[in-house]
Protein backbone atom coordinates (compact mmCIF):
# COMPACT_ATOMS: atom_id res chain seq x y z
CA UNK A 1 0.00 0.00 0.00
CA UNK A 2 1.25 3.27 -0.80
CA UNK A 3 2.33 6.81 0.60
CA UNK A 4 0.54 9.48 -0.50
CA UNK A 5 -0.86 12.97 -0.30
CA UNK A 6 -3.67 14.49 -0.49
CA UNK A 7 -4.36 17.63 -1.25
CA UNK A 8 -1.48 18.92 0.97
CA UNK A 9 -0.91 22.57 2.10
CA UNK A 10 2.02 23.60 4.48
CA UNK A 11 2.49 26.71 5.51
CA UNK A 12 5.81 28.78 6.33
CA UNK A 13 6.12 28.29 10.21
CA UNK A 14 6.85 32.32 10.66
CA UNK A 15 4.02 33.37 7.80
CA UNK A 16 0.68 31.23 7.79
CA UNK A 17 0.01 33.32 5.07
CA UNK A 18 2.84 31.86 2.51
CA UNK A 19 2.23 28.45 1.61
CA UNK A 20 5.42 26.77 0.81
CA UNK A 21 3.64 23.52 -0.67
CA UNK A 22 0.36 23.54 -2.12
CA UNK A 23 -2.53 21.45 -3.27
CA UNK A 24 -0.09 18.62 -3.71
CA UNK A 25 -1.78 15.54 -5.05
CA UNK A 26 0.22 12.67 -5.26
CA UNK A 27 0.45 8.54 -4.68
CA UNK A 28 4.07 6.61 -4.16
CA UNK A 29 3.61 2.90 -5.47
CA UNK A 30 5.38 0.15 -3.44
CA UNK A 31 8.73 -0.84 -4.98
CA UNK A 32 9.08 2.22 -6.37
CA UNK A 33 12.30 4.88 -6.51
CA UNK A 34 10.28 8.56 -6.77
CA UNK A 35 12.70 11.88 -7.49
CA UNK A 36 11.50 14.87 -6.36
CA UNK A 37 13.59 17.69 -8.74
CA UNK A 38 13.43 21.45 -8.79
CA UNK A 39 14.96 24.26 -9.34
CA UNK A 40 16.20 25.78 -5.53
CA UNK A 41 13.86 26.53 -2.95
CA UNK A 42 10.50 25.05 -5.04
CA UNK A 43 9.58 23.32 -2.22
CA UNK A 44 11.74 19.76 -2.90
CA UNK A 45 13.00 19.41 0.86
CA UNK A 46 9.83 20.65 2.04
CA UNK A 47 7.52 18.25 0.36
CA UNK A 48 10.16 15.31 1.84
CA UNK A 49 9.88 16.50 5.24
CA UNK A 50 5.90 16.16 4.72
CA UNK A 51 6.21 12.68 3.37
CA UNK A 52 8.28 12.18 6.62
CA UNK A 53 5.82 13.22 9.03
CA UNK A 54 7.84 16.10 10.13
CA UNK A 55 5.97 19.22 8.45
CA UNK A 56 2.45 19.43 9.48
CA UNK A 57 0.27 20.37 6.45
CA UNK A 58 -1.65 23.30 7.37
CA UNK A 59 -4.63 21.45 4.97
CA UNK A 60 -5.34 18.12 2.97
CA UNK A 61 -4.35 14.65 4.59
CA UNK A 62 -0.67 12.59 4.27
CA UNK A 63 -2.21 8.76 4.01
CA UNK A 64 0.28 5.77 4.50
CA UNK A 65 -1.45 2.32 3.54
CA UNK A 66 -4.70 4.40 4.02
CA UNK A 67 -4.10 5.53 7.30
CA UNK A 68 -4.07 9.18 8.42
CA UNK A 69 -0.30 9.93 9.16
CA UNK A 70 -1.51 12.72 11.59
CA UNK A 71 -3.73 11.98 14.87
CA UNK A 72 -4.45 14.59 16.90
CA UNK A 73 -1.35 17.26 15.83
CA UNK A 74 1.23 14.10 16.10
CA UNK A 75 2.36 11.00 13.90
CA UNK A 76 2.01 7.97 15.73
CA UNK A 77 5.61 6.10 16.23
CA UNK A 78 4.08 2.81 14.56
CA UNK A 79 4.24 5.24 11.10
CA UNK A 80 7.45 6.62 12.46
CA UNK A 81 9.13 3.33 12.57
CA UNK A 82 8.58 2.95 8.88
CA UNK A 83 9.57 5.74 7.32
CA UNK A 84 13.28 6.79 7.35
CA UNK A 85 14.72 10.14 6.58
CA UNK A 86 18.20 11.29 5.57
CA UNK A 87 18.38 14.86 6.00
CA UNK A 88 19.97 17.36 3.54
CA UNK A 89 22.85 18.45 5.84
CA UNK A 90 24.31 16.10 8.15
CA UNK A 91 24.64 18.25 10.99
CA UNK A 92 20.36 18.54 10.75
CA UNK A 93 20.67 14.93 11.85
CA UNK A 94 24.12 14.12 13.60
CA UNK A 95 24.29 15.20 17.74
CA UNK A 96 25.46 12.45 19.66
CA UNK A 97 28.81 12.42 21.82
CA UNK A 98 30.13 9.11 19.53
CA UNK A 99 29.19 7.21 16.28
CA UNK A 100 28.07 4.04 18.70
CA UNK A 101 25.74 6.44 20.05
CA UNK A 102 24.44 7.54 17.26
CA UNK A 103 23.24 4.15 15.64
CA UNK A 104 22.21 3.02 19.39
CA UNK A 105 20.26 6.45 19.33
CA UNK A 106 18.42 5.32 15.51
CA UNK A 107 17.74 1.87 16.81
CA UNK A 108 16.81 2.60 20.68
CA UNK A 109 12.70 2.97 19.58
CA UNK A 110 12.96 -0.77 17.37
CA UNK A 111 13.45 -2.60 20.79
CA UNK A 112 15.45 -4.91 19.11
CA UNK A 113 17.40 -7.63 20.89
CA UNK A 114 21.62 -6.55 21.51
CA UNK A 115 22.46 -9.36 18.95
CA UNK A 116 20.32 -7.76 16.73
CA UNK A 117 21.14 -4.16 17.45
CA UNK A 118 24.84 -5.27 16.91
CA UNK A 119 24.00 -7.04 13.57
CA UNK A 120 22.37 -4.61 12.19
CA UNK A 121 25.28 -1.93 12.49
CA UNK A 122 27.86 -4.66 11.43
CA UNK A 123 25.73 -4.84 8.43
CA UNK A 124 25.45 -0.85 7.85
CA UNK A 125 29.11 -0.53 8.46
CA UNK A 126 30.31 -2.80 5.93
CA UNK A 127 27.75 -0.87 3.38
CA UNK A 128 28.54 2.42 3.98
CA UNK A 129 32.33 2.51 5.63
CA UNK A 130 34.75 1.02 3.41
CA UNK A 131 37.35 3.43 4.62
CA UNK A 132 36.82 2.06 8.17
CA UNK A 133 36.33 5.59 9.56
CA UNK A 134 33.51 4.68 11.67
CA UNK A 135 35.53 3.58 15.22
CA UNK A 136 32.76 3.24 17.71
CA UNK A 137 34.10 6.02 19.95
CA UNK A 138 34.81 8.79 17.48
CA UNK A 139 32.81 11.90 17.30
CA UNK A 140 30.82 12.24 14.24
CA UNK A 141 31.90 15.85 14.03
CA UNK A 142 35.67 14.83 13.57
CA UNK A 143 34.70 13.38 10.25
CA UNK A 144 34.43 15.18 7.20
CA UNK A 145 31.66 16.40 5.53
CA UNK A 146 31.49 13.23 2.69
CA UNK A 147 31.76 10.84 6.09
CA UNK A 148 29.16 12.58 7.82
CA UNK A 149 26.95 12.13 4.92
CA UNK A 150 28.16 8.24 4.66
CA UNK A 151 27.24 7.88 8.88
CA UNK A 152 23.71 9.37 8.36
CA UNK A 153 22.96 7.39 5.63
CA UNK A 154 24.32 4.04 7.51
CA UNK A 155 22.30 5.17 10.88
CA UNK A 156 18.94 5.35 8.86
CA UNK A 157 19.21 2.38 6.60
CA UNK A 158 20.61 0.42 10.20
CA UNK A 159 16.50 1.07 10.89
CA UNK A 160 14.99 -0.63 7.76
CA UNK A 161 12.52 1.71 6.99
CA UNK A 162 9.71 0.91 4.81
CA UNK A 163 10.10 4.23 3.15
CA UNK A 164 13.65 5.76 2.77
CA UNK A 165 13.59 9.67 2.28
CA UNK A 166 16.85 11.17 0.71
CA UNK A 167 17.40 14.54 0.80
CA UNK A 168 20.26 15.33 -1.47
CA UNK A 169 22.12 12.16 -0.56
CA UNK A 170 25.28 12.12 -3.30
CA UNK A 171 25.91 15.92 -2.07
CA UNK A 172 29.70 15.44 -0.65
CA UNK A 173 29.85 12.25 -1.75
CA UNK A 174 33.01 10.98 -4.17
CA UNK A 175 32.13 9.01 -7.12
CA UNK A 176 33.01 5.88 -5.83
CA UNK A 177 30.77 6.30 -2.64
CA UNK A 178 27.63 7.01 -5.28
CA UNK A 179 28.56 4.47 -7.11
CA UNK A 180 27.87 2.42 -3.69
CA UNK A 181 25.03 4.07 -3.15
CA UNK A 182 23.32 3.36 -6.29
CA UNK A 183 23.85 -0.54 -5.53
CA UNK A 184 22.41 -0.05 -2.74
CA UNK A 185 19.34 1.23 -3.86
CA UNK A 186 19.12 -0.98 -6.55
CA UNK A 187 19.20 -4.09 -4.05
CA UNK A 188 17.03 -2.91 -1.96
CA UNK A 189 14.27 -2.17 -4.83
CA UNK A 190 14.74 -6.06 -5.63
CA UNK A 191 14.39 -7.29 -1.59
CA UNK A 192 11.77 -4.66 -0.11
CA UNK A 193 8.89 -6.20 -0.11
CA UNK A 194 7.01 -3.30 0.49
CA UNK A 195 7.49 0.48 0.85
CA UNK A 196 10.20 2.46 -1.80
CA UNK A 197 12.12 5.22 -1.63
CA UNK A 198 12.26 8.92 -2.74
CA UNK A 199 15.19 10.89 -3.35
CA UNK A 200 15.42 14.88 -3.66
CA UNK A 201 17.80 16.06 -5.48
CA UNK A 202 19.52 18.27 -8.04
CA UNK A 203 21.81 15.49 -9.19
CA UNK A 204 19.78 14.48 -12.51
CA UNK A 205 22.89 12.54 -14.35
CA UNK A 206 23.35 10.28 -10.84
CA UNK A 207 19.58 9.40 -10.57
CA UNK A 208 17.75 9.51 -13.73
CA UNK A 209 18.98 6.10 -14.69
CA UNK A 210 17.28 4.38 -11.95
CA UNK A 211 14.57 6.35 -11.50
CA UNK A 212 10.74 5.00 -12.09
CA UNK A 213 9.30 8.10 -11.93
CA UNK A 214 10.34 12.20 -11.62
CA UNK A 215 8.13 14.89 -9.79
CA UNK A 216 9.07 17.79 -11.01
CA UNK A 217 8.29 20.70 -8.15
CA UNK A 218 7.76 24.79 -9.29
CA UNK A 219 6.66 27.23 -6.42
CA UNK A 220 5.75 24.57 -4.23
CA UNK A 221 3.31 22.57 -6.48
CA UNK A 222 3.82 19.51 -8.96
CA UNK A 223 4.33 20.71 -12.41
CA UNK A 224 5.12 17.37 -14.18
CA UNK A 225 4.97 13.85 -13.33
CA UNK A 226 6.56 11.45 -15.52
CA UNK A 227 9.15 8.33 -16.25
CA UNK A 228 12.76 9.84 -16.75
CA UNK A 229 12.42 8.68 -20.37
CA UNK A 230 9.22 10.62 -21.20
CA UNK A 231 10.85 13.75 -19.44
CA UNK A 232 13.92 13.68 -21.53
CA UNK A 233 11.96 13.20 -24.41
CA UNK A 234 10.15 16.31 -23.84
CA UNK A 235 12.36 17.79 -21.39
CA UNK A 236 10.61 21.22 -21.92
CA UNK A 237 8.84 21.15 -18.54
CA UNK A 238 12.31 20.79 -16.85
CA UNK A 239 13.55 24.11 -18.58
CA UNK A 240 10.52 25.79 -17.23
CA UNK A 241 11.17 24.74 -13.83
CA UNK A 242 14.48 26.11 -14.35
CA UNK A 243 15.98 22.77 -13.81
CA UNK A 244 18.74 22.35 -16.35
CA UNK A 245 18.88 19.48 -18.47
CA UNK A 246 20.13 16.29 -17.88
CA UNK A 247 23.64 15.38 -19.42
CA UNK A 248 21.66 12.65 -22.16
CA UNK A 249 19.17 15.68 -23.19
CA UNK A 250 22.26 17.94 -23.93
CA UNK A 251 23.97 15.69 -25.40
CA UNK A 252 21.28 14.85 -27.79
CA UNK A 253 21.15 18.43 -28.62
CA UNK A 254 24.43 18.86 -29.30
CA UNK A 255 24.52 15.79 -31.90
CA UNK A 256 21.54 17.59 -33.60
CA UNK A 257 23.66 20.82 -34.27
CA UNK A 258 25.77 18.43 -36.28
CA UNK A 259 22.65 17.11 -38.18
CA UNK A 260 22.50 13.71 -35.80
CA UNK A 261 19.70 12.37 -34.66
CA UNK A 262 20.59 11.10 -31.35
CA UNK A 263 17.60 9.96 -28.83
CA UNK A 264 17.39 11.97 -26.03
CA UNK A 265 16.00 9.13 -23.74
CA UNK A 266 19.35 6.98 -23.15
CA UNK A 267 20.17 7.85 -19.56
CA UNK A 268 23.30 5.65 -18.89
CA UNK A 269 26.77 6.56 -20.56
CA UNK A 270 26.76 2.83 -22.02
CA UNK A 271 23.25 3.35 -24.23
CA UNK A 272 24.00 6.95 -24.72
CA UNK A 273 27.61 5.44 -26.71
CA UNK A 274 25.42 2.44 -28.67
CA UNK A 275 23.18 5.58 -29.68
CA UNK A 276 26.35 7.17 -30.60
CA UNK A 277 27.78 4.42 -32.37
CA UNK A 278 24.41 4.01 -34.31
CA UNK A 279 23.71 7.51 -35.43
CA UNK A 280 27.74 7.72 -36.82
CA UNK A 281 26.90 4.57 -38.76
CA UNK A 282 23.82 5.97 -39.70
CA UNK A 283 21.62 3.49 -38.61
CA UNK A 284 18.65 4.80 -37.40
CA UNK A 285 17.68 4.48 -33.55
CA UNK A 286 14.02 3.62 -32.68
CA UNK A 287 12.97 6.44 -29.87
CA UNK A 288 12.93 4.07 -26.38
CA UNK A 289 9.24 2.98 -26.24
CA UNK A 290 7.35 5.21 -24.29
CA UNK A 291 7.89 3.65 -20.93
CA UNK A 292 5.08 2.50 -19.00
CA UNK A 293 4.25 4.99 -16.03
CA UNK A 294 4.94 3.51 -12.55
CA UNK A 295 1.69 3.99 -11.56
CA UNK A 296 -1.75 5.76 -12.87
CA UNK A 297 -0.62 8.72 -10.43
CA UNK A 298 2.65 8.88 -12.67
CA UNK A 299 0.66 9.49 -15.57
CA UNK A 300 2.16 13.58 -16.54
CA UNK A 301 -0.46 15.81 -16.80
CA UNK A 302 0.49 18.78 -19.15
CA UNK A 303 2.69 21.01 -17.01
CA UNK A 304 0.60 23.83 -18.91
CA UNK A 305 -2.63 22.44 -17.10
CA UNK A 306 -0.85 21.92 -13.75
CA UNK A 307 0.84 25.05 -13.93
CA UNK A 308 -2.58 27.08 -14.47
CA UNK A 309 -4.28 24.86 -11.51
CA UNK A 310 -1.00 26.02 -9.61
CA UNK A 311 -1.61 29.68 -10.25
CA UNK A 312 -5.08 29.40 -9.48
CA UNK A 313 -4.54 28.35 -5.97
CA UNK A 314 -1.86 30.06 -5.25
CA UNK A 315 -4.02 33.33 -6.63
CA UNK A 316 -6.86 32.18 -4.14
CA UNK A 317 -4.49 31.66 -1.39
CA UNK A 318 -3.19 35.05 -2.03
CA UNK A 319 -6.76 36.73 -2.19
CA UNK A 320 -7.45 35.05 0.75
CA UNK A 321 -8.59 37.94 3.44
CA UNK A 322 -5.55 38.11 5.58
CA UNK A 323 -5.12 39.96 9.24
CA UNK A 324 -5.09 43.51 10.03
CA UNK A 325 -1.86 42.36 11.76
CA UNK A 326 -0.32 41.29 8.88
CA UNK A 327 -0.99 44.20 6.64
CA UNK A 328 0.33 46.97 9.32
CA UNK A 329 3.42 48.38 8.86
CA UNK A 330 5.90 48.09 11.43
CA UNK A 331 6.05 51.36 12.42
CA UNK A 332 2.38 51.64 13.72
CA UNK A 333 2.84 48.24 15.65
CA UNK A 334 5.52 49.74 17.50
CA UNK A 335 3.36 52.80 18.19
CA UNK A 336 0.49 50.75 18.91
CA UNK A 337 3.08 48.85 21.23
CA UNK A 338 4.38 51.35 23.42
CA UNK A 339 1.13 53.20 23.48
CA UNK A 340 -0.49 49.86 25.01
CA UNK A 341 2.47 49.08 27.69
CA UNK A 342 2.17 53.06 28.85
CA UNK A 343 -1.96 52.28 29.23
CA UNK A 344 -1.12 49.11 30.96
CA UNK A 345 1.29 50.09 33.10
CA UNK A 346 -0.51 53.08 34.76
CA UNK A 347 -3.30 51.03 35.64
CA UNK A 348 -4.44 50.51 39.08
CA UNK A 349 -7.57 48.39 39.10
CA UNK A 350 -8.64 45.12 37.20
CA UNK A 351 -11.24 46.99 34.81
CA UNK A 352 -8.53 48.79 33.62
CA UNK A 353 -5.94 46.12 32.32
CA UNK A 354 -9.31 44.20 31.12
CA UNK A 355 -9.94 47.09 29.29
CA UNK A 356 -6.38 46.91 27.74
CA UNK A 357 -6.91 43.42 27.48
CA UNK A 358 -9.58 43.91 24.70
CA UNK A 359 -7.72 45.13 22.33
CA UNK A 360 -4.63 42.76 22.21
CA UNK A 361 -7.70 39.80 21.92
CA UNK A 362 -9.05 41.79 19.35
CA UNK A 363 -5.88 41.76 17.13
CA UNK A 364 -5.92 37.86 17.87
CA UNK A 365 -8.98 37.40 16.59
CA UNK A 366 -8.32 37.35 12.82
CA UNK A 367 -5.02 35.65 12.60
CA UNK A 368 -5.45 32.08 11.23
CA UNK A 369 -5.73 28.91 12.88
CA UNK A 370 -2.54 27.27 13.06
CA UNK A 371 -1.03 30.61 14.64
CA UNK A 372 -4.14 30.51 17.13
CA UNK A 373 -3.20 27.04 18.32
CA UNK A 374 0.66 27.60 18.74
CA UNK A 375 -0.52 30.67 20.72
CA UNK A 376 -2.75 29.18 22.69
CA UNK A 377 -0.17 26.61 23.69
CA UNK A 378 2.03 29.13 24.94
CA UNK A 379 -0.79 31.11 26.76
CA UNK A 380 -1.33 27.65 28.75
CA UNK A 381 2.20 27.64 29.72
CA UNK A 382 1.89 31.15 30.72
CA UNK A 383 -1.02 30.97 32.39
CA UNK A 384 0.25 27.56 34.51
CA UNK A 385 3.36 29.60 35.52
CA UNK A 386 1.38 32.32 36.59
CA UNK A 387 -1.13 30.91 38.60
CA UNK A 388 1.60 29.21 40.74
CA UNK A 389 3.49 32.48 41.20
CA UNK A 390 0.50 33.91 42.35
CA UNK A 391 -0.31 30.52 44.73
CA UNK A 392 3.34 30.92 46.14
CA UNK A 393 2.80 34.76 47.06
CA UNK A 394 0.11 34.12 48.79
CA UNK A 395 1.01 31.53 51.21
CA UNK A 396 2.35 32.70 54.50
CA UNK A 397 4.35 31.24 57.36
CA UNK A 398 3.45 32.56 61.32
CA UNK A 399 4.89 31.09 64.28
CA UNK A 400 2.94 33.34 66.73
CA UNK A 401 2.34 30.57 69.55
CA UNK A 402 5.78 29.16 68.96
CA UNK A 403 4.81 26.70 66.01
CA UNK A 404 5.23 27.86 62.30
CA UNK A 405 2.11 27.68 60.42
CA UNK A 406 1.39 27.78 57.04
CA UNK A 407 -1.32 30.23 55.44
CA UNK A 408 -2.81 32.08 52.83
CA UNK A 409 -3.03 35.60 52.38
CA UNK A 410 -5.72 36.37 50.01
CA UNK A 411 -4.76 40.20 49.32
CA UNK A 412 -1.10 39.07 49.15
CA UNK A 413 -2.05 36.45 46.39
CA UNK A 414 -4.30 39.17 44.58
CA UNK A 415 -1.97 42.10 44.54
CA UNK A 416 0.66 39.68 42.61
CA UNK A 417 -1.76 38.22 40.53
CA UNK A 418 -2.72 42.13 39.44
CA UNK A 419 0.88 42.45 38.84
CA UNK A 420 1.09 39.08 36.78
CA UNK A 421 -2.08 39.76 34.69
CA UNK A 422 -0.43 43.41 33.84
CA UNK A 423 2.48 41.30 32.74
CA UNK A 424 -0.06 38.83 30.80
CA UNK A 425 -1.35 41.46 28.89
CA UNK A 426 2.18 43.01 27.98
CA UNK A 427 3.72 39.54 26.66
CA UNK A 428 0.79 39.08 24.78
CA UNK A 429 1.06 42.12 23.06
CA UNK A 430 4.47 41.02 22.36
CA UNK A 431 3.70 37.92 20.89
CA UNK A 432 1.13 39.74 18.41
CA UNK A 433 3.61 41.73 17.67
CA UNK A 434 6.10 38.54 16.79
CA UNK A 435 3.97 36.47 15.26
CA UNK A 436 2.52 39.08 12.82
CA UNK A 437 5.92 40.65 11.78
CA UNK A 438 8.54 38.74 9.91
CA UNK A 439 11.94 39.39 11.60
CA UNK A 440 13.10 41.91 8.76
CA UNK A 441 10.58 44.02 8.68
CA UNK A 442 10.55 44.45 12.88
CA UNK A 443 14.22 45.40 12.81
CA UNK A 444 13.36 48.00 10.23
CA UNK A 445 10.99 49.53 12.33
CA UNK A 446 12.65 49.71 15.56
CA UNK A 447 15.73 51.19 13.08
CA UNK A 448 12.67 53.77 12.43
CA UNK A 449 12.17 54.26 15.81
CA UNK A 450 15.69 54.92 17.03
CA UNK A 451 16.73 56.87 13.76
CA UNK A 452 14.36 59.69 15.73
CA UNK A 453 16.49 58.92 18.89
CA UNK A 454 19.65 59.52 16.94
CA UNK A 455 18.37 62.82 15.70
CA UNK A 456 17.67 63.70 19.32
CA UNK A 457 21.36 62.75 20.16
CA UNK A 458 20.59 59.63 22.17
CA UNK A 459 22.97 57.25 22.11
CA UNK A 460 20.78 54.53 19.89
CA UNK A 461 23.44 52.55 18.82
CA UNK A 462 24.49 50.37 21.32
CA UNK A 463 20.59 50.15 22.13
CA UNK A 464 20.42 49.10 18.72
CA UNK A 465 23.49 46.52 18.71
CA UNK A 466 21.69 45.08 21.91
CA UNK A 467 18.26 44.65 20.31
CA UNK A 468 20.02 43.38 16.54
CA UNK A 469 22.09 40.69 18.74
CA UNK A 470 18.84 39.66 20.77
CA UNK A 471 16.95 39.36 17.21
CA UNK A 472 19.66 37.14 15.92
CA UNK A 473 20.43 35.13 18.66
CA UNK A 474 16.42 34.13 19.49
CA UNK A 475 15.88 32.69 16.09
CA UNK A 476 18.94 30.87 16.34
CA UNK A 477 18.37 29.10 19.80
CA UNK A 478 14.41 28.82 18.52
CA UNK A 479 15.92 26.96 15.17
CA UNK A 480 18.22 24.78 17.09
CA UNK A 481 15.44 24.16 19.34
CA UNK A 482 13.61 23.21 16.36
CA UNK A 483 16.42 20.85 14.88
CA UNK A 484 16.38 19.03 18.24
CA UNK A 485 12.62 18.10 18.28
CA UNK A 486 13.33 17.17 14.73
CA UNK A 487 15.72 14.80 15.49
CA UNK A 488 13.94 13.07 18.22
CA UNK A 489 10.44 12.78 16.00
CA UNK A 490 12.49 11.90 12.68
CA UNK A 491 15.01 9.62 14.75
CA UNK A 492 13.60 8.60 18.41
CA UNK A 493 10.70 8.32 16.52
CA UNK A 494 8.67 9.81 18.91
CA UNK A 495 5.17 10.93 18.35
CA UNK A 496 5.13 14.16 19.24
CA UNK A 497 3.99 17.56 18.55
CA UNK A 498 6.55 19.51 16.52
CA UNK A 499 8.71 21.88 18.09
CA UNK A 500 8.82 19.62 21.14
CA UNK A 501 10.74 16.86 22.65
CA UNK A 502 10.76 13.98 25.13
CA UNK A 503 11.98 14.79 28.68
CA UNK A 504 13.69 11.85 28.76
CA UNK A 505 15.57 13.11 25.65
CA UNK A 506 16.73 15.99 27.16
CA UNK A 507 19.68 14.10 29.41
CA UNK A 508 21.33 12.82 25.88
CA UNK A 509 20.53 16.38 24.16
CA UNK A 510 21.37 18.82 26.60
CA UNK A 511 25.17 19.08 25.81
CA UNK A 512 25.08 18.93 22.25
CA UNK A 513 22.21 21.64 22.15
CA UNK A 514 24.70 23.47 24.36
CA UNK A 515 27.87 23.35 22.47
CA UNK A 516 26.22 23.61 19.07
CA UNK A 517 24.94 26.83 20.27
CA UNK A 518 27.94 27.86 20.98
CA UNK A 519 29.73 26.79 17.58
CA UNK A 520 26.66 28.78 16.51
CA UNK A 521 26.84 32.37 18.51
CA UNK A 522 30.74 32.18 17.65
CA UNK A 523 29.96 31.58 13.76
CA UNK A 524 27.49 34.21 14.20
CA UNK A 525 30.01 36.67 16.13
CA UNK A 526 32.97 36.14 13.51
CA UNK A 527 30.03 36.70 10.71
CA UNK A 528 29.03 39.55 12.18
CA UNK A 529 33.06 41.20 13.08
CA UNK A 530 33.78 40.09 9.03
CA UNK A 531 30.69 42.40 8.21
CA UNK A 532 31.86 45.11 10.53
CA UNK A 533 28.58 45.31 12.45
CA UNK A 534 29.04 47.58 15.54
CA UNK A 535 31.37 49.65 14.18
CA UNK A 536 29.31 50.52 10.70
CA UNK A 537 25.88 52.96 11.98
CA UNK A 538 23.16 50.14 12.35
CA UNK A 539 20.54 52.76 12.89
CA UNK A 540 18.94 54.44 9.29
CA UNK A 541 15.55 55.50 8.76
CA UNK A 542 15.14 54.56 5.30
CA UNK A 543 13.84 51.40 4.04
CA UNK A 544 12.31 49.39 1.26
CA UNK A 545 10.22 47.28 3.93
CA UNK A 546 8.39 49.67 5.45
CA UNK A 547 5.18 51.04 3.62
CA UNK A 548 3.05 53.24 5.56
CA UNK A 549 -0.86 53.06 4.48
CA UNK A 550 -4.20 54.52 5.70
CA UNK A 551 -4.99 51.26 8.06
CA UNK A 552 -1.44 52.34 9.62
CA UNK A 553 -2.94 55.93 10.17
CA UNK A 554 -6.14 54.63 11.60
CA UNK A 555 -4.62 51.71 13.74
CA UNK A 556 -2.77 55.05 15.36
CA UNK A 557 -5.25 56.86 15.95
CA UNK A 558 -7.66 53.59 16.96
CA UNK A 559 -4.49 53.42 19.63
CA UNK A 560 -4.29 56.83 20.82
CA UNK A 561 -8.24 57.08 21.52
CA UNK A 562 -7.88 53.52 23.65
CA UNK A 563 -4.72 55.32 25.74
CA UNK A 564 -6.85 58.34 26.29
CA UNK A 565 -9.40 55.27 27.72
CA UNK A 566 -6.98 53.70 29.46
CA UNK A 567 -5.37 56.66 30.88
CA UNK A 568 -9.20 57.91 32.12
CA UNK A 569 -9.59 54.42 33.83
CA UNK A 570 -6.44 54.34 35.39
CA UNK A 571 -7.63 55.68 39.02
N1 LIG B 1 11.74 27.40 8.15
C1 LIG B 1 11.32 28.10 7.09
N2 LIG B 1 10.70 29.28 7.26
C2 LIG B 1 10.26 29.99 6.20
N3 LIG B 1 10.40 29.60 4.92
C3 LIG B 1 11.02 28.43 4.70
C4 LIG B 1 11.50 27.62 5.76
N4 LIG B 1 12.07 26.51 5.22
C5 LIG B 1 11.95 26.64 3.89
N5 LIG B 1 11.32 27.79 3.57
C6 LIG B 1 11.00 28.27 2.22
O1 LIG B 1 10.27 27.25 1.58
C7 LIG B 1 10.60 27.20 0.23
C8 LIG B 1 10.93 25.76 -0.13
O2 LIG B 1 12.10 25.40 0.59
P1 LIG B 1 12.74 23.95 0.44
O3 LIG B 1 13.87 23.85 1.39
O4 LIG B 1 11.67 22.94 0.53
O5 LIG B 1 13.27 24.05 -1.06
P2 LIG B 1 14.18 23.04 -1.87
O6 LIG B 1 13.51 22.81 -3.17
O7 LIG B 1 14.48 21.83 -1.05
O8 LIG B 1 15.48 23.91 -2.08
P3 LIG B 1 17.03 23.44 -2.21
O9 LIG B 1 17.15 22.75 -3.53
O10 LIG B 1 17.76 24.75 -2.20
O11 LIG B 1 17.34 22.58 -1.05
C9 LIG B 1 11.74 28.18 0.00
O12 LIG B 1 11.23 29.33 -0.61
C10 LIG B 1 12.24 28.49 1.38
O13 LIG B 1 12.66 29.83 1.44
Amino acid sequence: MPLSLERVAVAAPNDPQRLLLDGVDLTLANGTVTLLIGRTGSGKSTLLQTLAGLKTPTSGAVRLDGEPLWRKGRVASAHLLRLGLVFQFPEQQLFARSIRHEFAYSLRPYKLKPENCKRRIADARAEWDYSGTFEPDRSPFALSGGQRRRLALASTTATKPDWLLMDEPTAGLEAAAVQELLAFIERRRRAASRGGIVIATHDLDTFLPIADRVIVLQDGGIVADATPEALCREPGSLQDAGVGLPSCVALAQAFAAHGLRLPADRLTPEAAADAIVAALAGTAVPEAEAAAPASPAAQAPPAGRAGEKLAQTRISAESAPSSIGYRLDPRSKWLLYVLLVIGTMMQQHWTGLTVALIPVLLGFAGLPRPVWAGLLKFARLLLLFFAISVTLAGVTLTTGDGFPRIGFSQAQAMTTGFNVFRLFVVTLASLWFAVTTPYGRMVEGLNWALAYGKKAKLPVDSFALAVSLIFRFIPMILNEWQRFSDIVRARGKAPLQPGTVRPRDIPALIVPLLLSLFHRAENMTIAMEMKKIGRRPLVSSRSRLLVWTRADRLAVIFGLVWLAVLIALRK
